[in-house]
């Protein structure tokens, strides 16, 4: 019923370290390029998409019959949410099988239809979930976002590991956060420390799909639900996403192989 492409995974191995954020721009910033892209919020325990896409609270995805969703459609990606699934008063207290088996049942039931891509925001961590949804998608890549931070950077090695494991290919390390610029005087600090991302990336032979800095638009449009990349996609953040998507693609088409062989897996 559903062709698509590729299924890539956003993810990180810290949370709040804008994976979100960077998931939904990167989505839209394939679309810009004329791709069909879909959308899978897949963080259960903090869904954030649909305030990010300026869904109306309470949006309930339509049915087929009992068992199948069609998408919500918002600036032209197809998307789905936990968020859409329960209210937001809903503590999600799942243990880690049943949240598994939500995730897979989200992305099996959904009817998509005709994608290039689905972007999955994935939860953060690299626990059981995590674990379970790489292998059950079948995941054409993974996506690592991080801050230049070390407990970041750490998070992020752990990250690239679990993909390892399940064969995932890493299609690169997307680095959030990396620069402040002070909107009075142009200032640039490197607030969570610098060249980190590079580092690791040389470590596990992965790419640096792109950097985006600590700016206040980017914030700011995704609280106003109206992501970067389609409020103002010619800015200079605009493009810098649109840079990491092109990248992306060009990743994926490479099929970067996963994480280097010298690298020793913890528990094999
Ligand atoms: N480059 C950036 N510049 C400014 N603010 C940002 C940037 N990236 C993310 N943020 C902000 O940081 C906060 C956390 O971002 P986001 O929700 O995307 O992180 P996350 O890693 O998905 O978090 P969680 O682990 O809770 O799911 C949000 O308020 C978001 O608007």
């Amino acid at each position: 019923m559903n062709q698509i492409g590729a299924i890539i995974a956003v993810a990180s191995g810290k949370g709040g370290v804008g994976k979100s954020t960077t998931a939904v721009n990167l989505a839209l910033a394939l679309q810009a390029m004329g791709k069909r892209v879909g959308l899978l919020d897949a963080d259960i325990y903090g869904p954030s998409q649909a305030m990010m896409l300026g869904v109306a609270e309470g949006t309930k995805p339509e049915t087929q019959g009992r068992q199948f969703l069609y998408p919500v459609e918002a600036y032209g990606l197809k998307t789905m949410s936990m968020g859409y699934l329960v209210t937001e008063k809903t503590p999600m207290v799942w243990r880690g099988p049943m949240a598994g088996g939500a995730l897979t049942q989200m992305l099996d039931q959904t009817l998509w239809g005709d994608l290039d891509i689905l972007i999955v925001d994935m939860p953060p961590g690299t626990g059981d979930i995590q674990l379970t949804l790489s292998q059950k998608a079948a995941l054409a890549g993974a996506v690592i976002v991080t801050t230049p931070q070390d407990i970041a950077l750490l998070d992020a090695k752990k990250g690239i590991e679990m993909f390892g494991k399940v064969h995932v290919p890493i299609l690169g390390l997307i680095e959030n956060m990396a620069i402040h610029v002070c909107s009075h005087c142009g200032h640039q600090e490197a607030i969570f420390g610098a060249d980190g991302a590079a580092q690791v990336a040389e470590d596990y032979g992965v790419e640096v799909l792109g950097s985006l800095p600590l700016a206040l638009s980017i914030r700011e449009s995704s609280d106003a639900g109206k992501p970067i990349v389609v409020a103002a996609p010619d800015s200079a953040e605009g493009e810098l996403y649109k840079n990491c998507a092109k990248n992306l693609l060009t990743a994926l088409q490479a099929q970067v192989k996963p994480a280097a062989p010298n690298v020793q897996f913890s528990d094999e």
